[in-house]
């Protein structure tokens, strides 16, 4: 009995690793997609990521109004004993740098932003951003679906600047913007916080977070099959 509480308690400290084991072959499938593949092996078809590109454009748009609502659902729910709006903060101000990120890049790459028109997969994702920005929604399940999104792309992306890769010399600034180690010490500080609502919350509120994890990777997926040139 003794030995059973002290697993409990201890998976309670780190609900998302539970998860992560859980959940392992759709959080595979998320961070280790054939689209991801293909850059890694330098066999990436360009078209595929200048879609890639101008669809994850207008889905950032949608993201920054995403964030903005965690952020206000942290100043009316967190006590804040773990830095959460500096963290969150720091976001915006990386996602702004972003948006100007994809403008050039995109030029770069000679896609015209203005005449991107948003396919199913990202209206999808998008849709489910907004039903997260309800003031239903619990900040511990909102700031989960955060930590979810932005650790998807720093998986992917920094599984391509592993040693033995074969990125191409061009597609390099794109792996690094997601997958440097400034971005993933960022996604920790998500982690950290993400895990420390998660050990106080109620079991109706955790029940939904897992959901939003797995609505998260769901649509991850969804959305690199979207850059192959799928749905
Ligand atoms: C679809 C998607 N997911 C995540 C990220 C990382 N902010 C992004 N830019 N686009």
């Amino acid at each position: 009995m003794q030995a059973k509480e002290t697993i409990e308690e201890v998976e309670k400290i780190n609900i998302i690793d539970t998860w992560l084991k859980k959940h392992r072959l759709i959080y595979v499938g998320a961070t280790r997609h054939p689209f991801i593949l293909s850059i890694r092996d330098g066999t990436v078809n360009l078209s595929s990521f200048k879609t890639w590109l101008g669809q994850d454009y207008i889905f950032v748009r949608a993201f920054v109004s995403f964030v903005a609502s965690v952020l206000i659902k942290a100043w009316k729910e967190s006590d804040d004993s773990g830095g959460d709006m500096e963290v969150l903060l720091g976001a915006m101000a990386a996602l702004n740098d972003e948006i100007q990120w994809f403008k050039n890049e995109a030029s770069k790459w000679g896609v015209q932003l203005s005449d991107i028109i948003p396919q199913k997969a990202n209206k999808d994702y998008c849709r489910f951003l907004e039903s997260l920005m309800s003031s239903e929604v619990k900040y511990t399940v909102a700031i989960t679906a955060f930590w979810a999104i932005e650790a998807v792309y720093q998986q992917s992306f920094a599984h391509c600047l592993e040693d033995g890769t074969n990125t191409p010399s061009d597609l390099q600034a794109t792996c690094l913007r997601w997958g440097n180690d400034g971005f993933g010490q960022y996604c920790h500080s998500l982690k950290q916080i993400v895990n420390r609502r998660l050990a106080k919350a109620s079991d109706d509120e955790i029940k939904k977070a897992e959901v939003a994890l797995l609505d998260v990777l769901e649509h991850e997926v969804e959305f690199w099959n979207m850059s192959c040139g799928g749905a």
